[in-house]
């Protein structure tokens, strides 16, 4: 049996990547989520588990410490990291699963699974960007304003990533990546 693909979807705060995901699951029920760990609290409506599995501090470190993590980084004052060994059973059982991070776990990634499928959701613009944070209601406006600081950042490592998604439009957005999945599949990879 073959592997599955790793893909790995990055983007700014607010680019949509959590709209995206969901949409893409109920089009491609046999892609698999990756549900990360965060000490971040959660927002209205978030569940554990099916979310984020929220975490303190101190139970984040452990996990850290006992190498549970496949990645992990810090971002806007919180912990966030990729529980390890549901991504490596996952991928053995040759099902397909879908990493939502940002950049500096996604860089982290690709060191360990070069083949891996890296893409970068992309806003139509920033001020469309700021628009989306804001209309979303779930931040402050400081933590708006330090995460667009943030965005700025990882647009400009998105030359790491193998492709590049503008969600102007969710319909779009999806198709795109659904694109990128079905061309990955067909892909000739050679051992070399
Ligand atoms: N490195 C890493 N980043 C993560 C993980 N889970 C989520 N993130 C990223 O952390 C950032 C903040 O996530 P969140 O607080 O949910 O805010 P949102 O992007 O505005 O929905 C986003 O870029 C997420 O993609 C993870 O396991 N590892
Ligand atoms: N293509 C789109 N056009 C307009 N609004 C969008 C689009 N994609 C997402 N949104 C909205 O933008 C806000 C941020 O989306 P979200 O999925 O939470 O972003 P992220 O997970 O990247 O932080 C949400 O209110 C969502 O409904």
């Amino acid at each position: 049996m073959s592997k599955g693909l790793l893909i790995v979807l990055s983007g700014p705060s607010g680019v949509g990547k959590g709209t995206v995901c969901t949409e893409l699951r109920k089009r491609m029920p046999e892609l698999v989520y990756s549900v990360s760990a965060t000490t971040r609290q959660p927002r209205l409506g978030e569940e554990n588990g099916i979310n984020y599995f929220f975490k303190s501090r101190e139970q984040f470190l452990g996990m850290i410490e006992n190498d549970q993590l496949l990645e992990y980084a810090e971002y806007v004052g919180n912990y966030y990291g990729t529980p390890r060994d549901f991504v490596e059973e996952t991928l053995a059982g040759g099902k397909d699963i879908i990493l939502e991070i940002e950049v500096q776990g996604a860089l982290k990634v690709k060191e360990k699974f070069p083949e891996g499928v890296f893409v970068f959701l992309l806003p139509p613009s920033l001020d469309e960007l700021k628009g989306r944070i804001q209309g979303r209601g779930t931040e402050n406006q400081a933590t708006i304003d330090h995460r667009m600081s943030v965005a700025a950042y990882e647009i400009g490592l998105m030359e790491n990533y193998d492709y590049a998604v503008v969600n102007d439009e969710i319909d779009l957005a999806c198709q795109r990546i659904q694109s990128i999945i079905i061309a990955e599949h067909c892909k000739i990879r050679k051992s070399c």
